[in-house]
């Protein structure tokens, strides 16, 4: 049975983040309080969980024939360079013909149901489930390094023997082929992973009501909570938009209509190099520990400011002091890096990976003249001050003509589509 050992719903990211920031307070001191900070990311959480989930005319996108329905089209994988992705569909059994099937398929929930937290990284995203007419579409998410265990925890011996196939997609859909082969019997059916991720994106886009959301920007001030976005009525000014998909590396897709996309650009500064660069210059082994330190962190004792090269702000050029001219900057001096703690290095690092993410995605939307950015991907995953930063770089290096436009599914959208590719008769 999967263990319990780690949680992460609103209540328990509470829980780690207050653990976490007792033992940190006391090393530095940031001009934020705690609670405030905390504050921030209970309120985007709720504010995404209070979103509607319901898919309108589910049946209409996604038809299953019943009478071919057997365990393996009730999943779908996204094997990506950080993390594994599945979906699983607990739909409405009562059409099974096969006894021995609906068994398996009941213990198979029990198992799943037990915990929302598996084995050492995986978590069942309980508030992204998506309630269809037929059932309910579930989320869950391991490191892929632990993809071999995550099999064994979420499908176990006798379930595993009945699975003949499994739809897949991201580049673990090449790389375990062999071993899913010789070690279960079980064929990868592939699928691309962009094709996957636009089709599980466009999918919800289209009928999930408040999938995608902004923030409201006045001049520099942010709004709090982030607004749903509104489309009309047969969603067509859905496109055209520029992608920007942040996982271990990031792709920039042109998706021009529902069937015409291009992969127009990418950057291999993204979400990995982060939680890279964070294990090899601090203590810290976890990407939400991670996270938790980079909203405690003071990077103006990482980075060399505007006002550390001009003693004030550089007028002519409107370069305000506290502006960034050098990340990591200041430790190009003697005496520097024992003044700066883990927390300060994780929020410099965060600032300095999105700021290159927002370049690379404001300027291909210049590119191919386009006024929406949707940002996808796992390192967007409850990282309010990434998506907020983003936010503001878009808005500030546009004059207001370009929006930044964020996800509820994050990094779900991979697998999604994959499932629904496997899955759709028409
Ligand atoms: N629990 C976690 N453990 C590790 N990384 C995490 C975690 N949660 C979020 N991340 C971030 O998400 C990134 C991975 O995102 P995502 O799952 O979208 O990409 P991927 O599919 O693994 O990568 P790629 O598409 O490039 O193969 C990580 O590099 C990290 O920045
Ligand atoms: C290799 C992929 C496509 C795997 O998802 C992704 O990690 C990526 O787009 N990396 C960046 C590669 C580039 O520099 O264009």
């Amino acid at each position: 049975m999967p263990t319990i050992n780690k949680s992460y719903n609103i209540n328990n990211e509470e829980k780690s983040f207050k653990k976490f920031t007792n033992k940190t307070t006391n090393e530095h001191s940031t001009g934020s309080s705690n609670n405030d900070i905390l504050n921030e990311v209970i309120k985007h959480q709720v504010a995404l969980k209070s979103f509607a989930r319901i898919i309108e005319n589910y049946e209409d996108l996604i038809e299953l024939d019943t009478k071919q329905y057997n365990l393996d089209s009730l999943f779908a994988m996204d094997i990506g360079g950080s993390l594994c992705k599945i979906i699983f569909y607990d739909c409405n059994i009562e059409n099974f013909d096969n006894n021995e099937i609906k068994e398996l398929f009941n213990s198979l929930k029990n198992n799943i149901f037990s915990t929302e937290d598996y084995g050492f990284s995986g978590i069942r995203d309980r508030y992204k489930s998506i309630k269809t007419k037929n059932g309910c579409i579930h989320f869950i998410l391991f490191e892929t390094q632990r993809v071999k265990n995550a099999v064994e925890l979420i499908f176990q011996n006798d379930i595993i023997k009945n699975i003949k196939q499994i739809s897949c997609t991201g580049g673990g859909s090449y790389k375990f082929e062999e071993y899913f082969r010789e070690h279960y019997d079980i064929e990868i059916k592939k699928y691309d992973e962009f094709k996957s991720l636009l089709t599980g994106l466009n999918a919800l886009l289209k009928y999930s009501p408040n999938e995608s959301y902004h923030y409201k920007i006045d001049n520099t001030i942010i709004s709090d909570k982030p607004i749903p976005d509104v489309y009309d009525a047969d969603k067509k000014s859905i496109f055209p938009y520029l992608l920007v998909n942040v996982g271990s590396g990031v792709s920039v897709l042109h998706v021009k209509d529902e069937n015409t996309f291009e992969r127009v650009s990418g950057s291999g500064i993204g979400g990995a190099t982060f939680f890279g660069l964070v294990r090899a210059l601090t203590n810290i082994n976890s990407f939400d520990e991670a996270l938790q330190a980079s909203r405690e962190g003071d990077s103006s004792n990482v980075n060399m400011l505007v006002g550390d090269i001009y003693g004030g702000e550089y007028q002519s050029f409107n370069l305000p002091a506290e502006m960034v001219a050098s990340f990591f900057g200041k430790f190009a001096k003697n005496g520097t890096m024992d003044k700066a703690s883990d927390a300060d290095i994780c929020n410099a690092l965060l600032v300095m990976i999105t700021n290159n993410v927002g370049q690379v995605a404001y300027l291909n939307a210049m590119r191919y003249n386009l006024t929406k950015i949707y940002f996808s991907g796992n390192f967007l995953r409850s990282n309010v001050i990434a998506m907020k930063a983003l936010a503001k770089a878009i808005h500030f290096w546009s004059h207001g003509e370009i929006q930044a436009h964020f996800l509820k599914h994050e990094g779900y959208f991979g697998a999604l589509g994959t499932f629904f590719l496997n899955n759709l008769s028409k």
